[in-house]
Parts: structure tokens; sequence; C-alpha cells
């Protein structure tokens, strides 16, 4: 299904083999990606990935040393003026004015973006809408959280109508309940048709908002696809951890016996089982463990996730 839905998209990006050296450290080594009309793609890496470099190519502002960047048809280059209207590009440091409210700054770059008049009023008034500041727009921004602030940096990004938005880690720095905030802002950009390129280095953020995700290390996309196609890499096997006392070894015996059930390992209070479909095993591994003597206390399904991709893939945790 995954599949079709990729198809039936319009290619708004089409990222060829690009390469981005400095002195003979290679930064970005040989990336490729594309990105569909009303599609969330995310690159998810670790600080010096490499994130920051791809999307200074894509955006056209450094050039790459080989490889193709195709936007909305057209060929990218530093040299392509016209064409980096297409982008809304929202960097990691803010650009607002403090004395000016959340109107006038968007009103300000909306008019340095070419709109004007009743277009400029009733874009400023969307997008307003869309970053959830509506009833904050009349105040200076100097008095706004760090999360609003970054709230109305992607506002400015968007009030062009870009066809791809690029937010190079908008998350980093603010607390959990602005973050909250700006990640409603981008699940409400897919109802808008944009494509949008989000880095980031929380996994979290990458499996709510990116329809499809790039794992990306040292330079390199070490995989790329949904988080479920991801997640099939580590083997898809999931984890149940019972918790208890009693006869634990003969649980485990009879544990190591029932089919699904991969690996059984022993520890002071209780066993880890390494399962095919958990949700489907937990009923029997239960009635097998109290069966064989074992008295649960609690029991808990951990599935894998793209930290544990990240693991599989590169041998390093995703903070490290
Ligand atoms: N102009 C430059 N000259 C030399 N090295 C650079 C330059 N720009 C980036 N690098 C190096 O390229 C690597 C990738 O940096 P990049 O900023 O793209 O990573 P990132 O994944 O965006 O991480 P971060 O979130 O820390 O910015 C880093 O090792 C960085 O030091």
């Amino acid at each position: 299904m995954a599949a079709d839905v990729r198809m039936q998209r319009t290619q708004v990006l089409g990222v060829k083999g690009l390469v981005k050296r400095y002195g003979d450290h290679t930064v970005v080594d040989d990336v490729s990606f594309h990105i569909g009309a009303g599609e969330t793609y995310g690159l998810l890496g670790p600080n010096g990935a490499g994130k920051t470099t791809i999307i200074c190519m894509v955006s056209g502002l450094i050039p790459a040393d080989t490889g193709s960047i195709e936007l909305a048809g057209s060929a990218m280059t530093p040299a392509s003026t016209r064409l980096k209207s297409h982008i809304g590009l929202v960097p990691q440091d803010l650009a607002i004015y403090p004395d000016l409210t959340a109107k006038e700054n968007l009103q300000f770059f909306g008019r340095l973006q070419g709109l004007s008049g009743r277009d400029l009023k009733a874009r400023t008034g969307e997008v307003l809408d869309l970053i959830g500041l509506a009833d904050r727009a009349g105040e200076q921004t100097k008095k706004f959280s760090g999360g609003m602030k970054r709230r109305l940096n992607i506002g400015i990004g968007l009030l062009h109508r870009p066809t791809l938005l690029i937010l190079d880690e908008p998350t980093v720095g603010v607390d959990p309940q602005s973050r909250n905030s700006i990640l409603e802002s981008v699940e409400a950009l897919a109802t808008e048709g944009m494509a949008v390129l989000y880095t980031t280095h929380y996994m979290e953020e990458a499996e709510r908002l990116c329809d499809r995700i790039a794992i990306i290390d040292e330079g390199r996309i070490q995989a790329e696809g949904t988080r479920g196609e991801l997640v099939e890499l580590t083997g898809g096997v999931d984890r149940i951890d019972l918790h208890g006392s009693g006869n634990t070894g003969a649980a485990a015996s009879a544990l190591r016996r029932l089919p699904g059930v991969k690996h059984v390992d022993g520890g002071a209070s209780g066993l880890t089982l390494t399962v095919h479909n958990g949700p489907g095993l937990l009923a029997p591994v239960v009635a097998e463990a109290g069966g064989a003597g074992m008295a649960l206390s609690s029991v808990e399904i951990v599935r894998p996730d793209l930290e544990s991709v990240f693991l599989h893939l590169t041998g390093k945790a995703l903070r490290d």
C-alpha cells in the first residue's frame, strides 16, 4: 500500500548522487532521495551526520561537488534564482524582529517575498492559524517563548506558499510543551499539500511526522523507508520482559519450546524474551510462564523503534 501511495505523488524534489567534500573530509557521500507533493521526508541522524550540508545544497546556498538536484522539474544550482522561490527554508537560527508583533513580522517578510494587498493580508491570517499564533498576533515577539518564536520562524518560511518547505532541526533547545506545538504546526502542513524536508536527531519526531525517513550517518544514507520498513531491517523482532519470582528456570525452559520465541534470557528479576509478533504471543507466554511456576508481577512488550534501527545499522546509539 505504501508503494502505491508513493507512485501517485508528483515528485517535487529529486536528489541524485550528491557529494560534498571539505579538504579530504567527505561530508556528504553519494546521497540520493526524492520527495513527493504532500509528503514529509525525514533526514534522521546525529550531530555532524551531514544533514545541514545536504539542506544547503538542496536550497542552492552552496554548490555540490558532484550529483544533481531537481526541484519542481528543473535543475537546482546556486545560480537558480527563480527556482529558489519554490523553497521555504527554516534555518536553525531565528530570524525575526523582537520589537515587531508576530503579525508585523509576517507582513514585513511577506512583502520581501513579493506579497501585497489583500493577498498579503489573507496569507498572514492563514499562516497565523496554521502555526497556532492567531490569538497572539498583536504581541511583540520579544515577549514570546522560545517555541512561539520557532513557530513564527516556520510561518515566515511558509508565507509565499513554497512547494518544498525545509526545516532544519526546528525543535532543538525548546521545552517539551513548545516542541509539541511545533510538531502540531508541522503536522498541519500536510493538509496544505506541501512537500516537507525535515531534519532531526530525535527519533520520536521522525516517527511521528515523516512518511519516509532516511537514516544518515557520516554523510551516507544508511537506510531509507517508512518507519515499518526500517524496523523490519532489525529482523522485526519484539522483546517481552517478564518480571516476577518463583520458578523462573522452569519457565525459561518451557518458553524456549514455545513456537515464535527466538531467545530467552534469564535475569535477577525475571526473563527477557526475543519473539516474533509480541502482541500475538503475549497470552501463550503468560500462560506458559505461570504454568511452569513463575509468579508474574508485570509484563511488558517492547517493540523495535528507529533507535534500534540506527544501532543495528551503525553499531552506535543515535545520541552518542
Ligand atoms: N564549511 C565547512 N568546512 C569544513 N567542514 C564543514 C563545513 N560545513 C560542515 N562541515 C563539517 O561537515 C560535517 C557535517 O556537518 P553538518 O552541519 O552538515 O551536520 P549536521 O548533520 O547538520 O549536524 P548539526 O546538527 O550538528 O549541524 C561536520 O563534520 C562539519 O564539521
